[in-house]
Parts: structure tokens; sequence; C-alpha cells
């Protein structure tokens, strides 16, 4: 079995092909390798006999030269080929008959050995050229200010995706870093908190401040780390033993258990929402505030009697939890509070990136960390990615940053084909922010402009599976780094099945979620992806039959808001994921495409 290679110029070509002619030439391409291709052709009175040409449709044809081995100048029967050029089928015989084979390839284009990065205006073709990491630092002069800037108190900057959030608020962390240095020399404790929301954006923050913050007296001053870290690190210091967390998921199915036991009349996801969303984000102690209180966002009704029962079996089902050592992160969050209110805050300034995903104990554990002041946090986010359940008002916490507001509304990551494609995902419905205002993607555009996102069909998984391999192959060959590169799935099945595919073909694979170098193709879920950017992503099992997923339509058990809410979580995960890919987004599906992206809204 040989593989039909291609030269690194190839992808230039194949950008602008159709999707309709990418996807017959990636068809070629496989039907060579397991020896299903009819013959390569000769060309009639070519300059270079070795030179052949491929069908790759009725109307489109590939060129292909031998592979040059040493030693060997003729072609022989088991000759290598790779593929130069994708054209209409005159066009290819032409341009095969000049052709030889040993002359260095010059496909009408200028000849490239890296693959087509997006094109912008000239200001920013240096960064676009730069490697992917050192273009990840960029900031133009405009946002500068807003690193730089004075502020007299908490100020919020929100942005669709690429428009530069988390470097700004990398720059900012550094540019408050030396501030501190210098008004407090003496004074090398770490000042600066920059806070984001999982491991994986928190360690690839670390990273690129040790690049801006090269002096470690500088850097030692910012403490980065994740706001379920920083919880559990004030926790544990004043307890000997590690707290235990659990997830909502795992919660939810013990308390599930426990009410079926006890015949509640709620379900463990229903009791967990309440205990979370309700009482732990109003900070609510005592049974006559809860009767009281107001529940927005909830869906179902509840009486005073009822809200009577819900607290009692939470009260007791928590008190479980408290035996066992175990704890809810926002639970756990609530108590790093009550410690801070005690021993004083921990930083001068913060800085919190994906900040519309943070639950309101993790804000008040955050005010109680740093004291208000000027300059003293620094919010970053954007209410049209969170993929939480976690609603905040800032000013009902006691943020104010009225007045204290940046909008971007320009991307410097996601081409104009790729926004142009994903914004119908999210649907009509605006975004509530965290100021309380509704939050519109109104006016946001971007200044590059690429190839257009490539679906596909397939009739199963199989070839779902594989076509993905060849088009990873084509991104490899073109001469994208691994790392640059990430795959992702709704399930966890879907992410085995992807890791497997693509081992099975020799590439290398990490989790998305690892914190490594490693030099392979980052793979997850579309949750994982989130925060994240790559050169091109690839996103399979957008089938209508697997998103939005069967258990979360059923989760809302058929109560016409909960299904919305539900939906529209899976439009902004789905919305999250596309917006990741700088240089190449590709969807596929098997049968029907998800209605999320084929419905109109
Ligand atoms: N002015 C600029 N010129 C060139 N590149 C820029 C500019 N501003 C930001 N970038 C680059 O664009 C990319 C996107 O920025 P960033 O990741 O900060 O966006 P974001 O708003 O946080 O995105 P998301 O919300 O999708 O996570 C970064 O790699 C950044 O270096």
């Amino acid at each position: 079995m040989s593989a039909l290679a291609i030269t690194p110029t190839f992808l230039d070509d194949f950008s602008r092909l159709t999707p309709e002619v990418q996807l017959n030439t990636l068809a070629a391409m496989r039907a060579y390798q397991t020896g299903d291709l009819a013959d390569l052709e000769s060309v009639a009175d070519a300059a270079d006999p070795r030179v052949r040409v491929v069908a790759i449709d009725p109307d489109w044809s590939g060129v292909v030269v031998p592979e040059p081995r040493p030693g060997r100048p003729e072609p022989s029967e088991d000759a290598q080929y790779r593929l130069i050029t994708v054209r209409p089928r005159d066009e290819a015989l032409r341009y095969a008959r000049g052709l030889r084979a040993d002359t260095p390839v010059d496909t009408g284009a200028a000849a490239r050995v890296e693959p087509p990065t997006p094109t912008g205006p000239p200001e920013l073709a240096s960064a676009l050229n730069a490697p992917f990491d050192q273009w990840q630092l960029t900031l133009h002069p405009d946002q500068h200010r807003i690193t730089e800037a004075h502020y007299k108190g908490a100020t919020q900057i929100t942005g669709g995706p690429g428009t530069g959030k988390t470097v700004i608020a990398l720059h900012r962390a550094a540019h408050l870093a030396e501030l501190d240095a210098a008004a407090h020399p003496e004074d090398t404790r770490e000042s600066v908190l920059l806070t984001t929301y999982n491991r994986a954006l928190a360690q690839s923050l670390a990273d690129r401040l040790d690049q801006l913050l090269p002096d470690p007296t500088v850097r030692g001053r910012v403490r980065v780390v994740t706001i379920d870290s920083l919880a559990r690190s004030v926790v544990q210091a004043h307890s000997s033993v590690a707290p235990r967390m659990i997830g909502k998921d795992e919660l939810a199915r013990r308390w599930r258990a426990v009410a079926v036991a006890d015949g509640l009349p709620f379900s463990g996801r229903f009791l967990v929402d309440e205990w979370e969303q309700v009482i732990l984000a109003q900070g609510l102690d005592l049974l006559p505030a809860y009767i009281r209180c107001e529940r927005s966002g909830r869906v179902q009704h509840l009486a005073p009697e009822h809200r009577r029962q819900v607290w009692e079996t939470v009260r007791r089902y928590v008190g479980a939890m408290r035996v066992e050592g175990l704890w809810a992160y926002p639970q756990l969050a609530a108590e790093a509070t009550r410690l801070l209110a005690a021993d004083g805050p921990l930083f001068r300034h913060a800085v919190v990136d994906e900040a519309q995903d943070l639950h309101p104990t993790q804000w008040r554990m955050l005010r109680a960390a740093v004291p208000e002041g000027e300059d003293d946090l620094f919010i970053v986010g954007d209410p049209h990615q969170r993929v939480s359940d976690n609603r905040v008002s800032l000013a009902s916490l006691g943020i104010n940053v009225r007045g204290r507001g940046h909008r971007l509304r320009v991307s410097y990551r996601v081409t104009q084909e790729i926004l142009d494609w994903s914004m119908p995902i999210l649907g009509r419905r605006a975004a509530l922010g965290m100021d309380d205002n509704a939050d519109t993607l109104a006016g946001y555009r971007s200044l590059l402009r690429g190839p257009a996102p490539v679906v596909r069909g397939c009739a199963d998984r199989a070839e779902e599976l594989a076509a993905l391999g060849d088009w990873v192959r084509v991104w490899l060959e073109a001469g994208v780094r691994p790392a640059d590169i990430a795959v992702a799935g709704r399930n966890h099945w879907i992410v085995r099945g992807i890791a497997k595919e693509l081992e099975a073909r020799g590439v290398a694979t990490a989790p998305l979620e690892g914190t490594g170098r490693a030099e392979a193709v980052r793979v997850g879920t579309l949750h994982r992806l989130k925060g994240q950017e790559f050169r091109c992503v690839a996103l399979i099992g957008v089938s209508d039959h697997l998103l939005p997923p069967k258990a979360a339509i059923e989760a809302a058990d058929g109560d016409q808001v909960a299904l919305e809410h539900a939906v529209q979580q899976e439009r902004t995960l789905l919305f999250v994921a596309c917006t990741r890919a700088r240089d190449a987004l590709y969807v596929s599906h098997v049968g029907r495409p998800s209605r999320l992206i084929t419905e109109q809204w």
C-alpha cells in the first residue's frame, strides 16, 4: 500500500478548490492508497514522460510526478508519486505537458513552502507570518492603551472570539506586575492574580507570561492559577486534609440515587442545580431567605412548602458530603470567601479571563481576595461564549464596572469566512452581559480573509473517520505543525475514535486539555476547545442524531424553556469550537447535518 504524497505548495492550490473538488481529491488520494484508483495516465507529448495525470472527477485532474529516488532516475513499477496540483482537466494536461519531474515545482502561484495563512491588511502581515506561538502574543497599539490605562476601579473588556481579550489580559497582568515592581521594590510577594477557567488555559497563560516577563523578580509577582485552584489553596491552607472535589454530573448522579431512595419528587439534577444556581449563587444561609428569594433563571415554579422540602433535603445531602470530605466547586469558593474575609485579601490586583463562566461564589471569592480600589479587577469575557449555567450580575455582587468598559469588535484570529459561517449557529438571541445589559455581536467583524469552512457529509462513521484522517494528513503534509491542529467531537466516544484513527495512521495525538508542548495533534471534546486557538480545527460528529445530544434534550423533561436553554448551550459550545480556527475549519457529519448548522433562526 503506498500513499500519494503532496508537495508543500499543494495546500495553497487545494484551498482554492471548491469543497466538492476538494472532497473528490481526497477520495482519489485514498483510492490510490488502497489500490482502487485506475492507473495514472501518461501524458501525450509530455516534455518529461515521468509526469502523469490522475482523474479527480470527470472535469478535474491532478498532476503527479514520481518521488525522486537516488540512483533510480527512471520511473519503475513501484514508484511513489507526489501530487502537485489539481486543475480543470484541459488545463492540467497543458500544465503536465510542460512540466519536468525534477525541476522545482512552480504551480503558477508563487511557490511557497508554508501552507496558506489568512490574508489581512499590511499591518497584520508580519504577525500572521510569524510562528504561531509568537503571533499569540501580538497586540495592536489601541489594545496596548487598554492594557496600560489607569482605572479608578473594576473594568470590563468584552468582545467576540479572537478580538484579543486573552492577549489583553496577559499584557495587563504583565503591566501591573511591572508597576508593582517599581512601586514596591522591597515587597516581592505575589500581588497580581491572573486567573481563568480551566487548567489548560491557565498553563497557556503562564507560558506566555514567561515570555512577556523574562525578569523572574517581576514574573514572580504574578500568580497564574485557575479559579478552582485558588479556592482550593485558600481552603487547604486552613486544613490538614486536601478537599476532595466532586463535579456537577457526578453529584447529580449520587443525589438522584438518594432522592429516589428517599421517595422525593425531585431529580438529582434539579436538586444540584437548585443548590448551586440559587442557594449558593445567592449566598442563602437561612430558610426564610430561600423561601422569599427570586429564583431567576430557574424553570420549575416552587411553592413555599416545596422550597421547605428542597431546603431540608439539600441540607441533609450537603451534610453527608461534609462527612465524606467532598466539595462541589462553587461550594469550595464560598468556603474560601469566608476564610479570606477573616484573613484579609491576598492580592492587590486581579485579571480575570473567560469571566463569563465564573460562578457568583467565585466572584465573591475574588472580591474578598482583592480589596476594592484603583485597578483592582480587570475583567475579560464574552457573554456569547458562556458554556456554563452560571449567570452573573456584577453589580449585585458589589462589583461596579459602570463607565469603565471596552467593547472589542475586530477579530484578529477568526477569518471573515469562518465568522460568516459560524455566527448563524448562535441564533438571534441576545446574550445578557455581566453588567446586566444585553450584549450583541453587532459590528463584530474580521480583518482576515481565508478559505471558507469545508462541510463534509459521510455515509457512516468509518467514512467520516477516514475522511478526517485524509484531511489531517493534507494539513500536516502542507507543513502545519501537529500542535497547531485540533480535532474535536461532542462526546468522549467520538474523541476516542478520532485518536484511534489518527494513531493508526501514524499521527501522534495528545489530549486538548494536556499542558505539554508535545509535537502531536490535539484531540478532545468541544468543551476542551474553550479559550484555545489553533491554525486548523476539525470537528467531527456534527450530525443531527448527535448534536444536540439526546441526553441534553431529555434532561429538559419536556419543559420548553429548559429545552431552549439546553439547545442554546449546545449552540454556544459549537460556536466557540468553530471560532478556535485561524486558518482552516473542517466540519463533518454522518447522515443529516446537525440542525444547529442548518436551521435558520
Ligand atoms: N492587533 C492584533 N494584531 C494581530 N494579532 C492580534 C491582534 N490582537 C490580537 N491578536 C491575535 O489574535 C489572537 C486572538 O486573540 P485572543 O486569543 O486574545 O482573543 P480572545 O478575544 O481572547 O478570543 P476568544 O474569546 O475566542 O478566546 C491572538 O493570538 C492574538 O495574538
